[in-house]
């Protein structure tokens, strides 16, 4: 199974200076922990990590470091998560049929579900994980008032990874740039496409670490994980 690996955002809703990834985590840089469960997974077989050419010779030393045990190629991303992962698309083998992509933000995701959704993506042409929403969501107009409240047995957070039919991928992404689509995730661009894309059960752990407080969550489960939970 091959996975592309987007990992050339700003990280500007964390604050920071450089990209997030590179910041440090339980002594490792963040990207280091989704490598980790890649290289761990027993599907993944290629990964091509998708990143900005200022980030690539840590990234690099990175990997060099990890003593990779799987091919791994780098990839120029775009100026939007959509722009990178249409270019993650074009760095792919060709023989390339199925593609799981998983942000390199989402450092906590495990082995395991990385395998499941690749064992997922044998039997259906595209698929997410996600898991159900816990709070209550409410849609708000532009002057702050409740317009609605959906009902919450329909409303799941989408994660990644998200696995996809290559050819198919290639295709939605195609036509979204030619519409103009601006989306926030892959599925999007399938379900816009009225292609089928399933619900992988993901995990409660596997967020995105998008702000400072992500971090100081990621860092307690990581402790946790380690045993080391003081
Ligand atoms: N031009 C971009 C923007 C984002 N990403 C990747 O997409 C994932 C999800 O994006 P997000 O968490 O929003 O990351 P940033 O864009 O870095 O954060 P922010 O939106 O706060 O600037 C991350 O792994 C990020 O590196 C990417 O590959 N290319
Ligand atoms: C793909 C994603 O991780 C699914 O939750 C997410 O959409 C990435 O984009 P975001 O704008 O940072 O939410």
């Amino acid at each position: 199974m091959h996975l592309l690996i987007p990992a050339a955002g700003m990280g500007r809703r964390m604050g920071s200076n450089r990209n997030k990834l590179l910041l440090t985590l339980l002594g490792k840089p963040l990207i280091f922990w989704t490598l980790q469960a890649a290289c761990a997974s027993r599907h993944i077989n290629w990964i091509g990590i998708i990143c900005q050419l200022e980030d690539l010779p840590d990234l690099k030393a990175i990997a060099e470091e990890m003593a990779l045990t799987k091919p791994v190629r780098f990839i120029q991303g775009g100026k939007t998560r959509q722009e990178s992962v249409y270019n993650g698309l074009q760095g792919l083998p060709h023989n390339a049929r199925h593609v799981l992509i998983h942000d390199g933000a989402r450092c906590l995701a495990t082995p395991d579900l990385l395998d499941r959704c690749a064992e997922a993506l044998q039997k259906c042409q595209g698929l997410i994980a996600a898991v159900p929403v816990k709070d209550t969501i409410k849609v708000v107009d532009r002057t702050g008032l409740i317009k609605d409240t959906p009902d919450r047995t329909n409303l799941w957070a989408a994660q990644t990874p998200q696995g996809f039919d290559v050819q198919l991928l290639k295709q939605c992404h195609e036509t979204g740039h030619k519409s103009g689509w601006e989306v926030t995730d892959d599925a999007a661009l399938f379900e816009k496409c009225r292609l089928p894309v399933k619900i992988v059960e993901g995990e409660e752990t596997n967020l995105k670490v998008t702000t400072p407080v992500d971090l100081a969550i990621a860092e307690y489960i990581l402790r946790q994980r380690q045993g080391t939970g003081d």
